[in-house]
């Protein structure tokens, strides 16, 4: 049966870690699996980092580098070099191919979200495996995904994936980061979000010395990934034909199994698209009726709020150890929140001086995150 499948390749995988140049036989498999895949009738997403690693190796760097003008500037020389040796493995192959640099303010605003869900919806269509990366020349600080496991997920969500690959330099998710820990478990399978709770698995640092966000950014990415209902694989980029085997249900990597009822597209927006331009610190009464009894939120639950932000903001709602439970729309800017947070809503009139909704967060626009 046709699917739909997303693979995230990082830097660690496409550039040899001694000397930061391609690692040549990596994407070269990768491109005949792909291929494969496609021939196979699946449609095909790769997002690719690699475009700084890329860029530092062209131009002689032999660090990654933290200035943001010299990254982005590293980036543009990277990504031209990446798609061209993309463009001659896949063209090689009869497969073509096309390049979709995306930043978080193209999923931020609904219009144009929906834009590139179309996109990506033609581009399936004719045949194309869509190469995806951040925009990496002209993303604002802000407004960044960051690393590419967060935008693969957010990829795969897009376009309701059946499957999200993420394929870095170690063969699985393990307790703890096995590089400094030789006897960390391995973990093959993780069942449910709560179970990835209790796992307590410890991340380590940023990961290898050309990737970005190491295990912790996968294992959000895997988050938003099963919340889509999108089954997501950590694997070895290494042996990309693993990408079949897989598929044909070798049991390689780490599983997490995608969440049965996934949640609506909107809510997926509200909750991934958008970024949070505030805080909210709930009660303990506030926290079990949005989370257990699907309830909206009302003011009298907000023990304080954070940042400034307008009425239909996104905003997170958190326990008061900063814990997020949930992310929604406000009915209320920071201003107002300020002035009733911990009131009830019969208060609001009074202490508002006009007319305005019970709720703060309407159940429709509030997700658990
Ligand atoms: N619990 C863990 N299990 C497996 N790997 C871990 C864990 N914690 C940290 N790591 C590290 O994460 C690294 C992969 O992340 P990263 O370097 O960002 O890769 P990529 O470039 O593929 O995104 C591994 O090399 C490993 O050392
Ligand atoms: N967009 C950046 C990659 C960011 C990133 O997430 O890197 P990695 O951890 O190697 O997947 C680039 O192309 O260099």
């Amino acid at each position: 049966m046709t699917k739909t499948i997303v693979v995230k390749i990082g830097t660690s995988s496409l550039t040899q870690p001694e000397t930061g140049q391609l690692a040549l036989s990596t994407i070269a498999t990768l491109t005949e699996t792909l291929c494969n895949l496609r021939q196979q009738g699946n449609r095909v997403i790769l997002v690719s980092s690699g475009a700084v690693g890329v860029g530092c190796a062209r131009l002689g760097l032999t660090e990654r580098p933290k200035a943001i003008a010299l990254k982005q500037a590293v980036a543009a020389v990277g990504q031209g070099r990446l798609m061209r040796i993309y463009d001659d493995l896949f063209t090689t192959l009869q497969q073509p191919i096309a390049q979709v640099l995306l930043t978080r303010s193209d999923l931020v605003q609904r219009s144009r979200y929906l834009n590139v869900y179309n996109t990506f919806k033609e581009l399936l269509g004719l045949g194309v495996i869509p190469v995806v990366n951040e925009n990496d020349t002209v993303a604002v600080e802000e407004l960044k995904f960051g690393d590419n496991d967060t935008l693969s997920a957010l990829v795969a969500s897009l376009v309701e994936a059946d499957w999200l690959f993420l394929l870095t330099d170690v063969d699985r998710l393990y307790s703890a980061d096995p590089r400094s820990v030789p006897d960390a478990k391995p973990i093959s399978l993780v069942s449910n979000i709560k179970e990835l709770a209790q796992l307590q698995i410890q991340t380590g640092g940023q990961g290898s010395q050309w990737g970005t966000g190491g295990m912790v950014t996968k294992i959000s990415a895997a988050r938003i990934a099963i919340a889509a209902g999108v089954r997501t694989v950590i694997t070895q980029g290494r042996f990309p034909r693993n990408l079949e085997k897989i598929l044909q249900g070798e049991p390689l990597g780490t599983h997490f199994e995608p969440q049965p009822e996934p949640t609506s597209a909107r809510k997926r927006w509200i909750a991934y698209g958008l970024v949070p331009a505030g805080k909210l610190y709930l009660d303990q009464g506030a926290i079990i009726a949005i989370s257990q009894a699907g309830k909206s939120l009302l003011a009298a639950g907000i023990k304080a709020v954070e940042g400034e932000f307008d009425t239909q903001a996104a905003v997170q709602l958190c326990d008061t150890n900063g814990n997020e439970i949930a992310r929604g729309l406000v009915n209320y800017s920071s201003g107002e929140l300020k002035k009733i947070c911990g009131r009830h809503s019969r208060e609001i009139p009074e202490i508002l001086g006009y007319v305005s909704v019970d709720t703060v967060i309407h159940r429709d626009n509030l997700v658990l995150t």
